[in-house]
């Protein structure tokens, strides 16, 4: 892989891929935003070797169908702009790009043709500067136009975060020290579910929680009443059932509404009733998920337990951050809402490494070639 040190940027207008895909609460505040702050290494040193200008891309969320306000870069902007102490103007298309120190395009997925790796896409992403730069680890494991097929179109080089990251996670899971213990939940269920099988062969023992756990409870005929489950999922839960390395909760947190203030039920065991939906693993299984991680040799957690960001849901992946953060294992927590929930604790600083990427992690450690990383060899 190709790293600032095998590129010139002196002179040169640098586009940039980053990873601002950053957590927002329902006034479009940042509540974690630990992504921009990781990429500022690869911005500074940039800037110090004289690059002419930064034009940074991102993405936001998963907008459909054009550009959609909810999913504006205008919080990452601002708060990139006071990180660095100056101005991030942000362009709202690629016709409309202003010179500038350091300028960010709007949110990659309102164009069309984004996250088909579209040729075209990327010679206008190409356009707009000398050199490209990608740094954005979290989005390593897609092939998009602004991560892959734009790398082939300039001289490209990986950036300090996505180096690190590849370099430490390699490290970490090379030789790990065993058992090797996964904890995976969150909401991204349809992605993660296809992963799980080879990484199955990885881990010895793979914690299930958040919502990934209801296509396994559904697969297996319980009632899972109005709780996240995909019906993607179905099939390849089916297939994994029976794995005996495969860990599911035993109790759950439901509530009426995905709300803070909605009424909650504690269920002694899996059946969602109608009407209510699981929002949290109970504390029987956050128990037994922690003496699990406290006897592991290395933890990887991606992944929420539950709806962490609403009180009443919190628990139990507050009992796994404790647990990770209690023990002498190595442990790598990756994802943008994962290390939110360990910062929301005040555990961020407890795990071995805290990696920018949920999704790009999981696919590496599962002996994946990232297409954003191939894009730069
Ligand atoms: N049981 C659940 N039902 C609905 N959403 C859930 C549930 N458990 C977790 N979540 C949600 O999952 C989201 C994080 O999922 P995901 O994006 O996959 O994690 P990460 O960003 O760490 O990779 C959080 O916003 C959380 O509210
Ligand atoms: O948040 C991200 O991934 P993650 O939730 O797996 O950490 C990345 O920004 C990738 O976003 P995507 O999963 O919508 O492609």
């Amino acid at each position: 892989m190709r790293t600032l040190d095998d590129l010139d940027v002196a002179g040169k207008r640098v586009l940039v891929r980053v990873d601002f895909n950053v957590p927002l609460d329902d006034d479009r505040n940042i509540t974690d935003d630990a992504r921009i702050q990781a990429a500022l290494p690869t911005l500074k040193e940039l800037r110090e070797k004289g690059a002419s200008g930064l034009v940074l891309l991102a993405h936001l969320g998963r907008p459909k169908g054009g550009p959609d306000p909810k999913f504006s870069l205008k919080p990452a902007a601002d708060r990139l702009a006071e990180l660095l102490g100056t101005d991030v103007a942000l362009a709202p298309d690629l016709d409309d790009v202003p010179a500038g120190d350091v300028v960010m395009v709007e949110n990659v997925r309102f164009f069309e043709g984004e996250t088909k790796n579209s040729e075209d896409l990327a010679r206008r992403y190409a356009a707009l500067a000398d050199v490209y730069v990608n740094d954005a680890f979290g989005a390593a494991h897609r092939a998009h136009a602004s991560t892959e097929a734009v790398a082939h179109l300039l001289p490209s080089a990986a950036g300090r975060l996505l180096e690190r990251e590849v370099t430490t996670l390699n490290g970490i899971l090379e030789d790990p020290k065993r058992p090797l213990v996964a904890v995976v939940g969150g909401a991204k269920v349809t992605d993660k579910i296809g992963v799980l099988e080879a990484f199955l062969e990885q881990a010895d023992t793979v914690l299930i929680g958040g919502a990934m756990c209801f296509p396994f409870f559904k697969a297996q005929g319980h009632e899972v009443g109005a709780s996240l489950c995909e019906e993607e999922g179905l099939e390849p839960a089916k297939a994994l059932l029976g794995n005996e390395k495969l860990e599911l909760p035993s109790d759950l947190v439901a509530g009426r509404a995905f709300s803070a203030d909605t009424e909650v039920q504690p269920l002694d065991g899996i059946d969602v009733p109608e009407g209510w939906m699981g929002l949290d693993v109970g504390p029987g299984t956050a128990e037994r998920y922690g003496s699990i991680i406290a006897a592991a040799g290395t933890v990887f957690w991606n992944g929420p337990m539950g709806a962490f960001e609403l009180e009443p849901f919190a628990a139990g992946t507050k009992a796994v951050a404790e647990a990770m953060a209690a023990t002498d294992a190595t442990t790598v927590v990756g994802g943008g809402d994962s290390a939110a929930a360990l910062a929301q604790f005040g555990l961020a600083d407890r795990v071995s490494h805290l990696s920018t990427g949920g999704g790009a992690s999981l696919e590496l450690i599962e002996g994946k070639e990232l297409p954003g990383v191939k894009a730069l060899s």
